[in-house]
């Protein structure tokens, strides 16, 4: 059963609807991504599931709670890290730690947290002196010093360098194996390929698709290349007749195939009748941005 139920949610501001009708479930135990361009809608989603911004319609359930009326009951077992949340400069880590636990009855002992994030050596340091990550992984423990079942992590890796980031992910995976449920909110298509079992991809308000990273990027059509230097010439009308076969185009004496299904072995045996051996042979697949171009007519990275 889920344990999140967001149910045709809708947000206006004035007269811009920042959210338009979003639904999405997430299952116990799973990292689900809410992916989507700045502006889509996905901070006031995952905030509305906080209990901190209330839909002007629509209904939400978090592990049988609502987040507006029972906010006190969701606070024991939601925990949130906010896009951009700073603390006082000159706050310690380990004081922030204990002000934090003191919020629940029986918080986790944030000594073995900041061992987890590795920031024990930090303990006694002032906020504003950490750097990028250290402040990061800060509010990532921040966010779980009350033990959540449930944690929200709202563009957790922005601004911090690609160490920080794969260490990051590295986090996320760990504490998703103690048993947390994790809604993480990015605009990054490797973090969302890496890290999450389920997206919901969000744009203009609205969920354009939910479905895995395979399955999201499975769909779209050509969604497989196969990229090679033959031996000899090969008529490309022979190629477009392979049933696996959408797309030929030649860049220098590289041929590039696009299709979908089983496209190299359609291809290599192809090659193989004609005698001609392909080199420098490579197979790429549709990433996300691929899929969300497909879906939204635009790319992400724009
Ligand atoms: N409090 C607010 N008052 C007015 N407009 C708002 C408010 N919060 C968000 N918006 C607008 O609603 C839209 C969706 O914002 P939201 O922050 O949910 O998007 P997002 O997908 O999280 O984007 P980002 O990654 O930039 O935070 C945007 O156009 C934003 O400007």
């Amino acid at each position: 059963m889920a344990i999140i139920e967001v149910d045709s949610i809708v947000k206006r501001y004035e007269d811009h609807t920042a959210v338009d009708g979003v639904s999405l479930h997430v299952e116990p135990g799973e990292i689900f991504g809410i992916l989507g361009p700045n502006g889509a809608g996905k901070t006031t989603t995952v905030e509305s599931i906080a209990g901190l911004r209330v839909p002007d319609e629509g209904r939400i359930s978090v592990a049988g709670l609502d987040p507006v009326r029972q906010r006190r009951e969701l606070r024991r077992i939601l925990g949130v890290q906010l896009q951009e949340s700073k603390l006082p400069e000159r706050l310690r880590v380990a004081e922030a730690m204990e002000l934090y636990g003191s919020f629940y009855p029986e918080p986790a002992d944030w000594r073995e947290l900041l061992d987890m994030l590795n920031l024990s050596a930090k303990a006694k340091t002032a906020y504003g002196k950490l750097s990028g990550g250290q402040q990061q992984r800060l509010s990532i423990a921040l966010a779980l010093v009350g033990r959540p079942r449930i944690a929200i992590l709202d563009e957790l890796t922005t601004g911090l360098d690609p160490q920080a980031r794969r260490d990051t992910w590295d986090l996320v995976e760990r504490v998703r194996d103690t048993g947390v449920t994790i809604v993480l909110v990015t605009h990054f298509m490797d973090e969302a390929e890496r890290l999450c079992d389920r997206i919901a991809v969000i744009d203009s308000g609205k969920v354009v698709a939910i479905d895995t990273p395979g399955g999201l990027t499975a769909r779209v059509d050509g969604g497989q290349r196969v990229r090679f230097r033959p031996s000899a010439p090969i008529d490309d009308a022979e190629l477009l007749r392979l049933p696996e076969v959408t797309d030929v185009t030649h860049h220098g004496t590289q041929i590039v195939v696009s299709g979908d299904g089983e496209l190299l072995h359609a291809v290599t045996s192809l090659l193989a009748r004609h005698r001609i051996v392909a080199a420098d042979l490579r197979i790429e697949q549709a990433d996300l941005d691929d899929a969300f171009v497909a879906l939204t007519g635009r790319s992400l990275r724009d």
